[in-house]
């Protein structure tokens, strides 16, 4: 099946509904922030430059310390993962969304396990609408049943479990900077994000938004993504050279006049952001920032987007505490499930009032 979006409505733009019952600041702070604002292309993202990491390790992670402290978005160039090996697993990410519908709900979301396929049901509360959007979420300990057979794409499961592990390690090798700025061991978050434990939530997200039908017009408060901070500590984002959309609003300055600038893609880049986790822990040093993806304007290409986002979320039975112990001690999985019950509770709130 090939999805097209047609016309577009909606009648819950912009939100500015806050409610302390949701209890956690930025989720309210989200629900304000759904409507266009400005975009400002001077600014831009940092791009840091990975080569010969251990020998320049000192330096590298200065600039990334940084930019995570600055704009929380910064992009990496010669990171070590393989080009080829990015379009490889972009190439069977497109063979999964392919398939027919019928297909793709073989493999359907295991709830609350971030495991599976999804359909256009992603509600962000910034926006009370769907993202444009399918996706196909690998989190190791959960993937019984979810992965194509031979037959059906063939060299799936290869592909995507080593493109996982590759994400990973370059994951874990900008946070250990982080973890020696922060006066923990370098492989501090390392062990907090463990591949072999039975309690690892970190997350491999196949993303594809769907085109928008030749002479359709995407209505006012439709996303591809709707502007969100992520929940995790780090987010790493493979992007298709051609295939933009992606914006970014940081910094408090910024967000007053809610200035949005676009991030460019490259196949050879990586675009990284700091998560709400990584915040939390680094006692509000590491910015969390927002962004979103925007739909095709008119006279840009509406064809599908693909993208891959590696989430490091720390694994559920760590406890998560900065060093200067700003917020109480809260193990992952209820940092997790504080976020996304909130989220939850705000959209039906939302629905609630229509
Ligand atoms: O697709 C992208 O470029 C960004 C996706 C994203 O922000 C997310 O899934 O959290
Ligand atoms: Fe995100």
């Amino acid at each position: 099946m090939n999805n097209v979006i047609n016309n577009t409505t909606s009648n819950a733009v912009g939100n500015t509904t806050t409610d302390s019952r949701y209890g956690l600041q930025e989720l309210n702070f989200e629900r304000t922030i759904g409507g266009m604002g400005q975009e400002n292309n001077e600014r831009t993202i940092p791009l840091i430059d990975l080569t010969d990491f251990d020998q320049r390790r000192a330096e590298i992670r200065e600039q990334l310390w940084q930019a995570a402290t600055d704009t929380g978005f910064f992009q990496l160039i010669n990171h070590g993962i393989d080009v080829e090996k990015v379009r490889e697993a972009f190439a069977l990410s497109e063979q999964f969304f392919a398939l027919s519908a019928e297909d793709k709900a073989r493999f359907p979301l295991k709830e609350g396990l971030n495991a599976g396929w999804e359909f256009m049901a992603q509600v962000r509360p910034s926006t009370g609408t769907a993202d444009q959007k399918e996706s196909y979420q690998v989190t190791l300990p959960h993937m019984d049943n979810l992965w194509p057979d031979q037959t059906l794409v063939p060299e799936f499961q290869r592909v995507i479990l080593d493109f996982e592990q590759r994400a990973w390690q370059l994951g874990m090798q900008v946070l250990s900077c982080f973890a020696e700025k922060l006066g923990f061991a370098q492989d501090f978050f390392t062990q907090a994000h463990r591949r072999d434990s039975a309690e690892y939530q970190s997350t491999l997200r196949l993303l594809h938004y769907l085109p928008l039908a030749e002479g359709a017009v995407a209505g006012a408060g439709i996303w591809r993504a709707g502007a969100h901070t992520d929940f995790d500590c780090l987010t790493m984002v493979f992007q298709k050279t051609g295939q933009g959309g992606l914006q970014v609003c940081p910094g408090k300055e910024a967000l007053q006049n809610q200035e949005w600038t676009s991030v460019i893609p490259q196949d050879d880049i990586i675009t990284c952001n700091i998560g709400d986790m990584l915040m939390r822990w680094s006692d509000d040093k590491l910015k969390s920032t927002l962004h979103r993806v925007r739909m095709p304007k008119p006279d840009e290409a509406r064809g599908p987007r693909y993208s891959m986002a590696f989430f490091c979320q720390a694994n559920k039975d760590v406890m998560i505490q900065g060093p200067e112990k700003k917020y109480e001690a809260i193990s992952a999985r209820d940092y997790l499930l504080q976020r996304i019950n909130a989220n939850f509770a705000a959209v039906q709130a939302d629905e609630a009032q229509k």
